[in-house]
């Protein structure tokens, strides 16, 4: 029986500033017909942000959730993954709303305060359609992505009434062990959903080698009770989902993460890049985890 690999697909997230691409999604229509379009090409989980449909300037007030959560649920049973990172300007309260409100399967928690570097991006994008995009990116080399560990333990206490359980991102190896303190207090329940983070500046870098690193460690410290999944950040995508996938992992794709489909070449949608993982890890003769699948796995509420 070949192993089951779920794919998340992250279709819009808070990182890339709509100039940058025509295919970034921005209004809640076409967040839904992204995600919809993900989850039909074999993404089992879809990551979800919101954003102000005028400007596309991150938005992380639940009304801005409503309309494409709503269709989303209308039309597919993927599992729902609700952002609590937002975006690197807000702070945790704001950021944990939507998912307090809705009571996702899956919210995403973010392990650790870091530099979010978005300002090398203004090496390839510098003409800019909305007066917030570069302000936003320039910002970044100031600005820290506040994750003490009060936010965490608020956004664990604030959520685990709601049955909802959490993409947990790692973004260096100092976060697997912040995250071990807080499976030691018993704050956060097994089996864990561990997504690693590679090639964001401010955290770990996405050479195989910290690929190989990170998955070392995770199991040092979680043995089996853990599922463990990987993003690569821009370029190096596809090539960390093959690599983490031919090692047991879990990948995770999206426009959130990287808005290219090859070198140079914008990805023209989200299902595009589920496509090409998906041809990758059955190439690997894996199977693609459906969202019951990837319920079994994770033991989500359903
Ligand atoms: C690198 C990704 N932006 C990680 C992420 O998706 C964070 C979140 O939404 O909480
Ligand atoms: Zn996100």
């Amino acid at each position: 029986m070949a192993r089951k690999v779920i794919i998340t697909c992250a279709v819009t997230g808070a990182i890339h500033t709509p100039s940058m691409s025509p295919h970034l999604p921005i209004t809640p229509e076409e967040i839904a017909e992204a995600a919809i379009g993900a989850a039909e090409a074999g993404a089992a989980i879809v990551h979800l942000h919101a954003r102000d449909p005028q400007n596309g300037k991150p938005n992380q007030s639940p009304e801005a959730f409503a309309p494409f959560l709503q269709v989303i649920k209308q039309r597919s049973n993927c599992v729902i993954n609700i952002t609590t990172g937002g975006a690197p300007t807000m702070l945790v309260e704001e950021r944990v709303r939507p998912a307090a409100h809705y009571k996702p399967e899956v919210a995403s928690l973010n392990m650790g305060s870091m530099n979010f570097g978005l300002y090398p991006m203004l090496h390839r994008f510098n003409e800019f359609k909305y007066d917030w995009e570069l302000p936003y990116l320039e910002g970044s080399r100031d600005r820290i992505f506040r994750n003490t560990f009060t936010d965490i333990e608020y956004i664990l206490t604030t959520c685990s009434e709601n049955g909802t359980r959490f993409e947990i991102e790692c973004y260096d190896i100092g976060h697997l062990y912040t995250l071990a303190h807080f499976v030691d207090r018993g704050i956060i329940k097994p089996p864990l959903f561990v997504q690693s983070v590679f090639g964001l500046l401010g955290g770990i870098g996405p050479h195989p080698e910290d690929v190989a690193h990170m998955k070392r460690t995770a199991d040092r410290l979680f043995g089996d009770n853990y599922q463990w999944s990987v993003l690569g950040a821009g370029k190096n995508q596809l090539a960390i989902a093959a690599q983490a996938a031919s090692m047991g992992g879990n990948v995770r794709v999206g426009l959130e993460d990287s808005l290219w489909i090859g070198p140079g070449k914008l990805a023209e949608s989200n299902a595009q890049q589920v496509k090409l993982a998906r041809q990758i890890i059955e190439g690997l003769g894996l199977e693609i985890a459906t969202a019951d699948d990837a319920r079994a796995m994770l033991t989500l509420k359903g």
